[in-house]
């Protein structure tokens, strides 16, 4: 399950890869019942939402279009810079569209909270949001995400999309990193 080379770096598995399959699959159903009918752009958030978009795009039997956003603000640490930047603007245009965000992780909710009034100023016919995972105890804005896979400690995790100075975001799972991987400092 975890790749051996890793398996130091990781304090413990949070999620297995068949729990988040499961409950994506629970979210596409919930998503599929609010939006029979409707016209729906996903849009992803780059990079970590690329695992999350991947799967729960080919589970809902939903037409649907995608198009990606990518904002940074962790660079390649453990705390949000409390920045975010534009790295790649949508390609479509929002107007009276129904609009919903995929993301990997609201932690702080300083990224989301951003995003939101940023897709809102662009006319949409709706913006919500859905998120793999939350940190209940880092949110430092307050988002209401419409679909929420996990609720998870106030602890750095990786995998599934997300990555800790790039690395990890291919493992299957999601589990907690160690913290000597960070504290180490670097050569
Ligand atoms: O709620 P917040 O505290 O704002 O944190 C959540 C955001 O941080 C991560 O992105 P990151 O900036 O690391 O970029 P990445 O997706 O390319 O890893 C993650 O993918 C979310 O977009
Ligand atoms: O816990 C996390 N892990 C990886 N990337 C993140 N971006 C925000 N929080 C996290
Ligand atoms: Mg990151």
């Amino acid at each position: 399950m975890i790749p051996a080379d890793v398996e130091n770096d990781l304090v413990r598995l949070l999620l297995t890869e068949e729990q988040i399959r499961g409950r994506i699959a629970e979210m596409c159903r919930e998503i599929e019942r609010d939006y029979a009918g409707e016209d729906l752009l996903l849009v992803g958030v780059l990079r970590g939402a690329v695992m999350v978009m991947a799967d729960l795009a080919r589970e809902l039997t939903l037409p649907i279009e995608m198009d990606w956003m990518a904002v940074s603000s962790y660079g390649s640490g453990t705390k949000s810079s409390g920045v975010v930047r534009i790295l790649k603007d949508l390609d479509s245009d929002l107007h009276d569209r129904h609009v919903l965000i995929v993301e990997d992780i609201i932690d702080s909710g300083l990224t989301l909270s951003w995003l939101l009034d940023n897709l809102r100023s662009r006319g949409p016919a709706s913006v919500e949001v859905a998120a793999l995972l939350r940190k209940p105890d880092a949110m430092k804005m307050r988002v209401d995400p419409r679909y929420i896979g996990f609720d998870i400690p106030n602890e750095f995790v990786v995998g599934y999309g997300l990555d800790y100075a790039e690395r990890y975001r291919n493992l299957r799972g999601v589990g907690v990193l160690a913290p000597h991987v960070y504290s180490t400092p670097s050569q």
